[in-house]
């Protein structure tokens, strides 16, 4: 069980012109997949985010990985404390992902050797992942429609899809037909803060008399102030399951939520242990949207939703871009939580392109949880070598997420909307 080998490889992963606040998608999204190998053969696989600084993090805890046990999971936080640097600059993705430190982008870098260590030790011991984290309470994890305003294609030339646009309530109406229809969606999440809020409430009006009783949420990135929050809360009472992060801060979530019925989720201004008791005390969040890599792992995972059940808060998953690697993760740590009581966000079926040689297949909007050793997913070579030689021949242009930058190419005067921007 002793780590013989770490591979990285960062890779470059087509991605469709989803709009949001800051821009639009770039055509290709960086992600790096992390492979232990041990001294036994056995590999166990991981995956994070892919933005230079990430990169940069990972390669000394990569070095300092070999040689040790692959048992050595609760150790690996404070050695990327001790090797990985206090660098918090290249971690990407704008504003969209909360607070930027140095501490958070290490534990970004922690989740996916942490993922890759249960992987190769579930693998080496015939166990699945959700048994080395204690246990599934469920045997599949829900799954929401992640709907996004989008263009037909990418302004600067890039991947090719057959969505077509969507800039109005009916476009995003038959985009959650088709996610229906091929993965049997039932409820259904809209990427807002890319129109003026009342073109959004059409739409989110659109979709709830399209499938009634459906939990819907809105989710502006912050782009709205109070007063907007509090407007768009009014008029969609009775048909959000939630409203997520309408507001930019913690202070302001906390106003609107001291306003409204409607219940606050997040995953902008809780995104960080040191940030829950803050936000917690003055009730700013009903549901905090985990997403394992900005925790730290699974195991951290499962440490946030101790602390949400001790004080009342709800909890679920948040999506990025990802490859099935961070899927099937996510469904593991999913099925351990006893309190997951929201369907789990995830971009995964806007994805064309994936490193696992099979894909995951959504029934009823639900994954199964898997009883098959570690993730219980593979490694296509082939798949990985194409997507990052892909990453090897870009100039540098897409190492970073930049979704201004993408949008540039469409409008050559824009810039990150100061927030609020409604
Ligand atoms: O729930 C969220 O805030 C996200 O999923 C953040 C993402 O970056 C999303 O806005 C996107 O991919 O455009
Ligand atoms: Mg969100």
């Amino acid at each position: 069980m002793t780590i013989a080998e770490v591979r990285l490889t960062p890779v470059l992963v087509a991605d469709a012109p989803l709009l949001n606040v800051q821009g639009v998608h770039q055509p290709y999204t960086p992600r790096l997949v992390v492979e232990v190998v041990t001294e036994d053969g056995v590999s166990g696989l991981g995956e994070t985010y892919g933005d230079r600084g990430y990169l940069a993090a990972a390669r000394p805890l990569a070095r300092t990985l070999r040689g040790r046990p692959v048992t050595e999971v609760n150790g690996l936080a404070g050695l990327a404390e001790r090797v990985c640097g206090g660098a918090a600059d290249g971690a990407g993705g704008g504003g969209l992902r909360g607070v930027r430190t140095a501490g958070k982008l290490r534990l970004s870098v922690v989740s996916a050797f942490e993922v890759a260590l249960l992987d190769a030790l579930g693998r080496t011991v015939g166990l699945p992942v959700h048994a080395l984290l204690g246990g599934k309470v469920r045997d599949t994890v829900d799954y929401s429609a992640y709907l996004f305003h989008r263009w037909a294609g990418h302004p600067g030339g890039g991947p090719v899809d057959d969505w077509g646009a969507a800039l109005d309530p009916a476009g995003i109406v038959a985009q959650a037909r088709r996610f229906v229809r091929d993965h049997g969606f039932t409820s259904f999440k809209l990427k807002g803060g890319v129109l003026p809020p009342d073109r959004e409430v059409a739409a989110v009006r659109a979709l709830a008399e399209a499938f009634p009783g459906s939990p819907l949420r809105l989710d502006p990135n912050g782009a709205w102030s109070v007063e907007t929050s509090l407007r768009v809360a009014r008029e969609l009472a009775g048909v959000l399951e939630y409203l997520e992060d309408p507001t930019d801060t913690t202070e302001r979530m906390a106003r609107v939520a001291a306003a409204t019925e409607v219940p606050l989720a997040t995953n902008m201004c809780v995104t960080t242990f040191a940030e829950i008791p803050e936000a917690f005390a003055r009730r700013a969040v009903a549901i905090v949207l985990c997403d394992h890599h900005y925790w730290g792992g699974l195991r951290n995972t499962q440490h946030l939703a101790a602390i949400c059940r001790t004080h009342g808060v709800g909890v679920s998953m948040h999506s990025n871009t990802h490859l099935g690697i961070s899927l099937a993760a996510t469904t593991h740590v999913a099925a351990t939580l006893p309190g997951l009581d929201h369907s789990c966000d995830t971009h995964y079926p806007w994805l064309t392109e994936d490193v696992v040689t099979e894909r995951h297949v959504f029934t009823g909007g639900a994954l199964t949880v898997g009883d098959a050793p570690g993730l219980g997913v593979d490694l296509d070579r082939a798949a990985l070598a194409a997507l990052h030689r892909r990453w090897l021949a870009d100039d540098g242009t897409l190492r970073d997420r930049d979704d201004a930058a993408a949008m540039r190419a469409a409008d050559p005067g824009w810039a990150v909307p100061d927030l609020p921007r409604w």
